[in-house]
């Protein structure tokens, strides 16, 4: 049951025409993402959308302060202006980024995760899946220019790009840091990590939590690329360019090839997943150590 509602309400925002959105802001045109004229911004207060129609290039920015935390609003989203983008012809690529300083995005919001009910978990992974799927099968070139620390979650939009340039800021860490939580990164986080660094650099990352600062992210290879701080978005676009001179053809059946298989065996079992996420989080031990997580953040300012 809990399921079915997940699910409705995501087909309902899905299906919600674009104008209708509570939250859009449509059609405002703004300064250049990447100079010139003709930017149409759109989206909604939590994920800002620049386009570039001259260019074929979008600049998705999650505005979600203070910490881009991956609640379900950012999520649901998220998605929608994805998708927005795949079905519109004039794109062929995407830059994603965000509008907080210094933070690409805390991860997946721990207080979806806390003190919520069963219905509430499902429709909340759900909604993660969904995200990653979209994402990792992306038929636009997605390329990540993270501007701020990036743990978790935040890693893990960051891996179902095709490419990722991070800022060099040594506070600017980047892993999947779950085992630090005392949780567990599910097993399609886990190959979407393996895809990127292999194995070994995988299982002792996920083991220890690590997060890598910008130079340690370079030479193990979950970054592609590390510049300085004001060349990020600059830096985006020449990749994002070099991979547009492909054909689309090509370049989309090369990645489903490479992709497809880790995304099926997800797909094939959604339901289950989900399952497996409600007894995982529901668990009285695993819903203190969040709390004890939350707290200390908390208490980290008093
Ligand atoms: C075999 C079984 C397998 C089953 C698997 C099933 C499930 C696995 C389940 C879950 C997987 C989860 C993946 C995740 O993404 S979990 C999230 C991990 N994220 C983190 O660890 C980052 C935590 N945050 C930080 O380290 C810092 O906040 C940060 C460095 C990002 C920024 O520091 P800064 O000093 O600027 O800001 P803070 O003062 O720390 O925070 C401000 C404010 O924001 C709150 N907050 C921070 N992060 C989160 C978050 N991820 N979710 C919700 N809220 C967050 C923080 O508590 C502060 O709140 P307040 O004090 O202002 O109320």
């Amino acid at each position: 049951m809990a399921l079915m509602v997940g699910a409705r309400v995501l087909a309902r925002n899905l299906l919600r025409p674009w104008s209708r959105l509570p939250d859009a802001v449509p059609g405002r045109t703004g300064p250049a993402a990447g100079g010139g004229d003709g930017v149409r911004c759109f989206g909604s207060p939590r994920v800002l959308v620049e386009t570039d129609p001259a260019k074929g290039v979008a600049v998705i920015k999650l505005k979600n302060p203070p910490v881009n935390s991956l609640s379900l609003e950012v999520l649901t989203e998220f998605v929608i202006s994805l998708e927005k983008l795949e079905n519109d012809k004039t794109f062929r690529g995407v830059i994603v980024t965000s509008d907080c300083p210094g933070i690409f995005s805390a991860g997946l919001d721990l207080t979806e995760m806390c003190g919520k009910s069963q219905a509430h978990y499902a429709e909340y992974w759900r909604a993660v899946q969904e995200l990653w799927l979209r994402l990792y099968l992306s038929n636009l070139v997605v390329i990540a220019a993270i501007n701020g620390v990036s743990p978790a979650g935040g890693c893990l939009i960051s891996l179902t790009c095709d490419y990722r340039v991070l800022a060099d800021n040594p506070k600017y860490s980047i892993g999947l840091n779950e085992t630090l939580l005392g949780i567990v990164a599910p097993s399609w986080f886990k190959d979407t990590l393996v895809n990127t660094v292999g194995h070994r650099t995988a299982e002792r990352a996920l083991q220890l939590g690590l997060l890598f600062p910008p130079a340690e992210a370079l030479r193990v290879g979950i970054v592609d690329q590390v510049v300085p701080e004001d060349q990020v978005h600059s830096a985006a676009l020449s990749v994002m360019a070099r991979w547009l001179a492909i054909p689309d053809h090509a370049r989309q059946l090369t990645k489903n090839l490479m992709r497809k298989p880790t995304a099926d065996r997800l797909v094939k079992q959604r339901d289950a997943d989900i399952q497996y996420f409600l007894q995982f989080i529901s668990r009285d031990s695993i819903q203190k150590s969040l709390r004890v997580y939350l707290d200390k953040l908390r208490q980290k300012k008093g």
